[in-house]
């Protein structure tokens, strides 16, 4: 009992079996906890003590664990973190706010988007449905427009909807020559106006006019802020029509419905364009691939955005047609859409040109085929137009393209040849666009119509003359450049004869220069080997490199999606692909090669079969040996433009009319300011970023990664999705990332410090900017070859025709667009002028370097060698602070180690204490 009670009092008082309880009375004595206890009252309470034994003879003892041992041991832990702490260089601290801001910049920096770090989402479908379940893009990597800058111009475009446009303006409406830079979107949302009025569409088929403008301005609105296909893209193409609509009669020849469905599947031909072609698309895996099971995902998602556009009662512009003409105009634009497919490309010159032997205005299949090959000539025609009419819309497309192949890059995907900056150049790729893809196109419709003979087949001819002759001097140039430091180094090799290597591979590998590129490496053995190359007959390597190079989007595309559709394996004779299509060309391009045997037939197989073993793994291998640098140099270029934009005065958003001139005047002060004729070509080192040991996992290991050899295309695509990186913190806690000198380093066995220290070198942003200079200057590329300067100081195409040669100035003519309205300076409305003034410095977008032409041979040669570098000088390093090497980082106040004070330049605190 007695025990009893104390159990009650032990439990009451929560103590452990170990412990002793002590009952004191109201007095403050000891009691006994017996049943007799007396009872207590509120004003007497009895208190109940718990005294806990000590644990030291207990179980933690029968365990071994000696806890004031572990005190101590604990303490002493803190006392040497703490000093080591206090130890630690400011370098790192100086790392850590580096990477701090580098995380800060990719998170912030809305150009950095595109990377798809923090802009993976849920997007609406656009057209207005409203469906937000579903993201429709597997990466969101474009930008939509601001709905702040979409009211802007729609109230713009409101206030001047009324206005009249002038006769002169009408005039040149109707010409290739027409200037679209010169106009403002809310203007350019008049002018396509005018289009429909002017051809009495609104009156033909009761399209009410405030119908018309709504169902503009939401076509404005779906149109993205990517470089090329954007709303100016499908105002050209819509124009051109219009021109050739006008030229040829065609409202007379097809038939107004044939008219008002040509002209609206223009406006909509690229509705929401990410900016990513179907290439990408299809090897991405994108959404928009799976939903339209890779046939033509683009084509048919913009067909759809048409189409939800028009679902809405306020933009249907065709809700007063019967329905028998909706029918046919829903399949027309349908058909015309998807015609712009590149895939379809060969496909359809073909058929067009069964038909046009004995074409047949009243035959419907031959007016469809037609219409389709009007919408393609139109949509690739902007090498008709005068060169500084066409020349930034070629800027604005290798733009996209690199974008493309930099992303395709990160992401592990095939690459384009035609798209990668390594590897193409705007001569070399207008060659192969106009010769291969756009005069067989332009040629046959010409045949069907004749009046566009003068209008733009002639312009075409004269562009492919002027890229022939620019293509030329750029590889003469190349040449040459190539050819003085081969000379450099035999005559360098004279001097200091070097030890003679057991290994001369190895030798070759180690010794390292810089091209005119800031970014691509060669080495000596490669430039000698491609020197030998060019001045004997190597037809066998020639071929294999060249073919690859000169492949056209319509090549790649047919071959992306060819083997999806294909599956019966049937190839009607009339539908040959692009290569056995070359071969009877009879109009070919200087630019154009002999295919040899094997490598044809390499091209007329499928996809998966086409390529040999050999000449796949060796592609394969050598586009994943540059993987890693490309990842390094994409990074810093995104960097260093990141870095430009700022120095910028007020950064230009994509494709508005009022930045460019901002942009262009800003970009071009930086290019002048850091141009010098006595500026080095060459430096011996410079910062950049090293991003190594990639951590992103593969497969289900997140530790383990595969090596690349022994992985697949399929399950690196697979494993890609797997390892995408979710967030930047993800992202660099998946690089290591190191500032140090690199690459262009002269002597292989210096240190890093040494080399570090060695030369005053540039910013990686004025890197960028002097080696895009000297590729302009090598490569011929801003050479006024064949340009007659105009009456205005512009310059022209030599061999312009009548109509091309007609001013075109904004004083002159069209710069008076409204002769119901009175455009006021002061409120900034338009000032074509700007652009016009400086036709030559206009740069819609920044300059992307173009670099020298690479074999995949050249660049295995390359990779090795980088990778033979970098493995020397970095893979060893270890991550501990203490190996960190104070060099690594300068302070940009630190005025005494001259870089410093260079990175102050880049107008960029964060980016100069990181490159
Ligand atoms: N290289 C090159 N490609 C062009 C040119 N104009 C149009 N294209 C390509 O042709 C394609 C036609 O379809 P898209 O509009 O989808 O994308 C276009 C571009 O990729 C050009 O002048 N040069
Ligand atoms: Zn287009």
């Amino acid at each position: 009992m007695k025990e009893k009670a104390g159990e009650l009092f032990r439990s009451a008082g929560g103590a452990g079996p170990g412990d002793v309880i002590k009952l004191y009375s109201s007095e403050g004595q000891l009691v006994n906890a017996t049943p007799d206890l007396p009872p207590n009252t509120p004003s007497t309470p009895y208190t109940l003590h718990v005294v806990a034994t000590p644990c030291n003879g207990n179980k933690l003892n029968r365990l071994g664990i000696d806890l004031m041992d572990l005190e101590h041991r604990l303490c002493e832990v803190e006392r040497s973190v703490a000093a080591l702490r206090a130890d630690l260089p400011p370098v790192v601290e100086e790392l850590r706010r580096a990477v701090d801001a580098f995380k800060l910049k990719l998170e912030t920096t809305e150009h950095l988007s595109w990377l798809g770090f923090y802009k993976d989402g849920v997007e609406e479908w656009p057209g207005g449905r409203g469906e937000t379940t579903h993201p429709y893009w597997k990466h969101v990597h474009y930008r939509r427009k601001a709905e702040q800058e979409v009211a802007s111009v729609v109230s713009r475009f409101r206030q001047i909807c009324d206005g009249v446009v002038s006769n002169e303006t009408q005039e040149l409406l109707r010409l290739p020559s027409f200037n679209n830079w010169a106009w403002e979107e809310s203007e350019i949302l008049l002018l396509l106006q005018h289009m429909y009025s002017d051809l009495g569409l609104p009156s033909k088929f009761g399209i009410e006019t405030e119908v018309l403008r709504a169902f503009l301005c939401r076509v404005y609105h779906c149109y993205n802020q990517v470089p090329f296909h954007n709303f100016q893209h499908a105002f050209c193409v819509t124009q051109m029509m219009y021109g050739m609509i006008c030229k040829c009669g065609l409202q007379e020849r097809l038939g107004d419905l044939d008219v008002l469905t040509l002209l609206t599947s223009c406006i909509c031909h690229d509705l929401d364009h990410p900016g990513f072609n179907n290439i990408y698309q299809i090897n991405a895996k994108t959404e928009l691939a799976l939903r339209y099971n890779d046939i033509s995902p683009l084509e048919n998602h913009h067909c759809s955005v048409a189409f939800s556009v028009l679902e809405q009662p306020e933009c249907n512009i065709f809700r007063n047609v019967s329905t028998e003409d909706y029918k046919k105009i829903r399949e027309g634009m349908i058909r015309c859409i998807l015609a712009t497919d590149m895939a379809r490309h060969n496909e359809i010159l073909s058929d067009f040109r069964d038909a046009m032997e004995e074409f047949d205005f009243k035959n419907r299949a031959h007016v469809n085929l037609l219409s389709m090959v009007l919408i393609k000539v139109a949509d690739i025609s902007n090498e008709a137009r005068p060169l500084d009419i066409a020349e930034p819309w070629l800027e604005c497309l290798m733009q996209e393209f690199f974008n493309q192949s930099d992303l395709e890059k990160l992401e592990g995907l095939p690459v384009s040849p035609f798209m990668d900056r390594e590897k193409v150049t705007k001569p070399s790729s207008q060659c192969s666009f106009i010769g291969f893809v756009l005069l067989p196109l332009f040629e046959a419709l010409g045949k069907v119509l004749p009046e566009l003979d003068e209008l733009i087949l002639q312009p075409v001819r004269f562009a492919l003359d002027h890229y022939r002759r620019l293509n030329e001097t750029t590889k003469k140039a190349s040449e040459e450049i190539e050819a003085s430091q081969v000379a450099e180094v035999l005559e360098e090799e004279k001097e200091e004869p070097r030890p003679v290597s057991r290994n001369s591979q190895e030798t070759n590998k180690r010794v390292v220069h810089k091209t005119e590129s800031s970014y691509s490496i060669v080495s000596r053995a490669s430039s000698r080997a491609s020197m030998i190359r060019s001045s004997t007959i190597d037809y066998g390597d020639r071929e294999m490199d060249e073919v690859d190079q000169t492949e056209t989007e319509v090549d790649v595309s047919e071959r992306t999606s060819r083997f999806k559709i294909a599956t019966d394996g049937y190839k009607s004779p009339s539908r040959r692909n692009s290569s056995e299509r070359r071969s009877s060309v009879g109009n070919r391009s200087s630019c154009e090669r002999t295919i040899s045997p094997k490598s044809l037939e390499d091209r007329l197989l499928p996809h998966a079969e086409a390529r040999t073993e050999d000449s796949e793994s060796l592609h394969e291998k050598c586009e994943k040996e540059m993987s890693l640098f490309s990842r390094l140099r994409i990074f810093s270029e995104r960097l260093a433009s990141c870095d430009r934009e700022k120095s910028v005065n007020g950064s230009a958003s994509l494709g508005k009319g009022s930045t460019r001139c901002k942009q262009s005047g800003g970009l071009q002060g930086v290019l002048k300011r850091t141009r010098s004729k006595s500026e080095p070509t060459k430096f011996r080192s410079h910062r950049t970023f090293h991003i190594s040991r990639p951590k992103i996992s593969f497969g289900n290991n997140p530790q383990k990664p595969k090596s690349d050899e022994n992985v697949n295309d399929n399950e690196m695509t697979t494993n890609r999705e797997k390892s995408k990186v979710e967030s930047s913190d993800d992202f660099l806690s998946a690089f290591e990332i190191k500032t140090s000198t690199s690459f262009d380093i002269l002597e292989p066995k210096k240190t890093l410090s040494e080399l570090s220290d060695a030369q005053p070198s540039p910013t990686l942003s004025e890197k960028c900017v002097l080696s895009s200079n000297s590729i302009l200057q090598h490569k011929g590329c801003s050479l006024s070859l064949d340009r007659l300067p105009s009456k205005n100081g512009r310059s022209r195409r030599s061999g312009m025709t009548g109509t091309q040669a007609m001013d075109n100035t904004p004083g002159s003519s069209e710069g008076d667009l409204l002769t119901g309205i009175k455009k006021s300076e002061a409120d900034g409305v338009t000032q074509p002028q700007q652009v016009l003034s400086q036709p030559r410095s206009f740069r819609p977008f920044e300059k992307s370097p173009l670099t020298l032409q690479d074999s995949p041979k050249n660049m295995k040669k390359k990779s090795e060698s980088a990778r033979t570098l970098l493995l020397k000088s970095f893979s060893f390093r270890k991550k501990s602070p203490t190996n960190v090497e104070a060099p690594l980082i300068r302070h940009k106040n630190n005025s005494s180690q001259g870089q410093g004070s260079q990175c102050k330049q880049g107008n960029t605190p964060e980016l100069s204490t990181v490159c």
